[in-house]
């Protein structure tokens, strides 16, 4: 299939050359930018810059002529109109200190591609940039959504959600994110869209697991579909909207990534199922596995909000190695309370969600300037 790569069109780098980082490079050069990847290793950078290849993260895939690579970040960032962060999310801050002193003084939008949360802190990755490189979070954006690297990176058409607090923001990043094999959207619910692509890891891990012990589909459908039960009343806990958790950074977040082999939550869950220890998993994996740093932040959020996380608990507990893989199921087992309804508490028949919706609504609406709501909107 041929693309557009246009060699004058605006300058956008992208920090960070592994799967995502390199594949989110591509859609930014088959889209018509002028991409500038910045990888920590001098021989990536090369082979990026020299063969248009990145044979360790994306084997087999061409890259466009129109990408370059460098890994001294001054050149990277010489001249960026937007920046673009894929690095682990543990690595993130380090990262920011050095890069912070190159844009100083800069208003071009900073993009969040990372699905994690920061161990130590607990915070979004949109936190961490803010606190970074103290900068006004209308500048920040996350980009979301059903997105397996190699699928894209092969082009098959794909959609992604791109979020600020800023409308204007969202929308100059999703037009410079897109062409003919990925579309994205937009809206402003920044909480719910990096907590859907933070919590689906966590219950990716969960169907691993599921996988690995040898269970079958009803466990599974079991699983997730109770897994976006504790996402979205975790996510709404923490102010997101719920509608946000209905859609592509939420639910088609979590079918891709249970259900894909391509996954590596889902593969490093798979050999936590299969009897291997957290430390010998963390030994093979050889790329980034957010779920697994994400799972101990996000349990003490949710203790905190008194919210419920029976999977996530579960799945901690097999890391720990305190439960046998083969006793996960969709609640705690040890649970003997009453049986209880599925609806969660932000339920169409519950008054306080409504209202509290129909406020975040109004909200949405203050801040897009009366332009209406504007979730996951192209
Ligand atoms: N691979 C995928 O399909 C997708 C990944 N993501 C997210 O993107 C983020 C990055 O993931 P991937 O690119 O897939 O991981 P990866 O493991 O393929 O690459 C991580 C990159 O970060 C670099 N890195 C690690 N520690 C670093 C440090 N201290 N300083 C500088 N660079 C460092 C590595 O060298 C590598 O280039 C993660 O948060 C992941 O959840 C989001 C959507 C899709
Ligand atoms: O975020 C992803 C797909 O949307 C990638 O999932 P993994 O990090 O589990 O590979």
């Amino acid at each position: 299939m041929s693309r557009k790569t246009e060699t004058s069109g605006p300058r956008v780098t992208v920090i960070g050359s592994g799967s995502w980082g390199t594949t989110f490079g591509k859609v930014l050069a088959d889209g018509g930018a002028q991409v500038t990847m910045w990888a920590r290793r001098a021989e990536l950078a090369h082979e990026i810059r020299e063969g248009k290849r990145n044979s360790r993260y994306l084997p087999g895939i061409n890259l466009p002529r129109s990408m370059t690579a460098t890994h001294h970040l001054s050149e990277a960032l010489q001249g960026a109109e937007q920046v673009y962060l894929a690095v682990s999310s543990q690595a993130l801050r380090e990262n920011l200190t050095a890069i912070r002193p190159l844009i100083a003084g800069g208003t071009m939008p900073v993009v969040s591609l990372m699905k994690g949360v920061e161990k130590r802190t607990g915070l979004r990755m949109s936190q961490v940039i803010e606190q970074g490189l103290d900068c006004d979070p209308n500048r920040i954006a996350v980009a979301s959504g059903p997105n397996l690297a190699l699928e894209i990176a092969r082009e098959q058409p794909t959609a992604a959600v791109i979020a600020s607090a800023s409308q204007e923001t969202a929308e100059a990043v999703a037009l410079r994110a897109r062409n003919s094999y990925f579309r994205t959207f937009v809206n402003t619910d920044v909480i719910g869209t990096e907590f859907g692509g933070v919590l689906k890891n966590l219950i990716a891990v969960a169907i691993g697991i599921v996988d690995g012990v040898g269970y079958g589909e009803n466990t599974k459908a079991s699983i997730i579909t109770r897994g976006l039960v504790e996402m979205t009343d975790f996510a709404v806990a923490q102010g997101a909207h719920p509608e946000t958790l209905q859609g592509l950074a939420g639910l088609g977040d979590l079918i891709a990534t249970c259900q894909s082999p391509l996954s590596r939550n889902n593969t490093a869950g798979r050999l936590l199922g299969q009897g291997y220890s957290f430390q010998d998993v963390v030994k093979q994996m050889d790329q980034t596995a957010e779920g697994l740093a994400s799972v101990a932040p996000v349990l003490t959020l949710a203790r905190a909000a008194g919210v419920q996380m029976p999977i996530v608990e579960q799945v901690k507990m097999v890391l720990d190695g305190t439960m046998n893989p083969r006793d996960i199921a969709p609640h705690l087992t040890t649970d003997d309370d009453k049986p209880t309804g599925e609806r969660t508490p932000h339920g169409d028949d519950n008054s306080s969600g409504a209202l509290r919706r129909a406020f975040q609504r109004a909200l949405d609406q203050f801040r897009n300037g009366g332009r209406g709501p504007a979730r996951d909107r192209s």
